[in-house]
């Protein structure tokens, strides 16, 4: 049997990985293509659980804690749904995956990217996508985008300072660059049918559709 795709979309809070994650397996299901649609943390009730302690609680996480729930997170999904569903030949879209951990947890004092990709290692097999989306959008859209979606509600990590994000968000661009075979930069801006059918055009070498 031949093994699915694994495909990942990446970015900051609010660009519209949600969106495009369901836009982009409701077009590759219309194709015939077996699809299971999840995101991270979270996708298993296991990880779920672990979603509940990073996000929404009160308690203190230290760096590392919080790195090694993640990938802990990660590791439940990947053995019990992502894996599985690969080796059955579904395709798997997921909404964040490892590049988060290493943009939002790889930039402290003593937790670089090696450091969470050992993590990944032990837990997950260093299990990585065929191809990431990395959405990027103007932040006056984005900023409108999730004050509609949240008000004034943030999670945990949402809520953390703007320099925080930013040096996410060059994180994010420094590991697109380093692997260009990997990611796909998508412009977010415009509508959600546009940044859709700029995700399909890059998905060509995987569709096998003329892009
Ligand atoms: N291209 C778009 N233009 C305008 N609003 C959008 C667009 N894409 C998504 N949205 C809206 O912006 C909010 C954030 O989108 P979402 O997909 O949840 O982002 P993310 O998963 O990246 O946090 C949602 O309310 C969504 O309906
Ligand atoms: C998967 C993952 C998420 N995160 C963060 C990014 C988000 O702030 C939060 C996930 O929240 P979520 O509501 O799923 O993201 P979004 O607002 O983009 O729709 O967890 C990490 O810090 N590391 C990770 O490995």
């Amino acid at each position: 049997m031949s093994t699915g795709r694994f495909i990942t979309l990446e970015g900051g809070e609010g660009v519209g990985k949600s969106t495009q994650a369901a836009m982009l397996a409701d077009a590759l299901r219309a194709r015939g293509i077996d699809v299971l649609l999840t995101r991270e943390p979270g996708g298993t009730p296991g990880a779920e659980a672990i979603r509940k302690l990073l996000l929404d609680s009160e308690l203190e996480i230290g760096a590392r804690t919080e790195a090694l729930l993640f990938a802990a997170a990660r590791a439940d999904h990947v053995e019990k749904a992502i894996a599985p569903a690969l080796d059955r030949g579904t395709w798997v879209v997921c909404d964040r995956f490892i590049d988060s951990s290493r943009a939002y947890q790889g930039g402290g004092d003593d937790l670089f990217d090696d450091a969470i990709m050992a993590l990944h290692n032990i837990g997950s097999w260093g299990l990585m996508p065929d191809m990431t989306f990395l959405l990027t959008a103007d932040n006056e859209a984005v900023a409108q985008r999730l004050a509609a979606r949240d008000g004034d509600n943030s999670d945990r990590i949402g809520g953390r300072s703007a320099e925080y994000h930013a040096a996410v968000a060059d994180r994010f661009r420094t590991l697109a660059v380093s692997d260009p075979e990997r990611f796909a930069c998508i412009s977010a801006d415009g509508t959600p049918g546009e940044v859709h059918d700029r995700i399909m055009r890059a998905m060509a070498p995987l569709t096998g559709e003329g892009g």
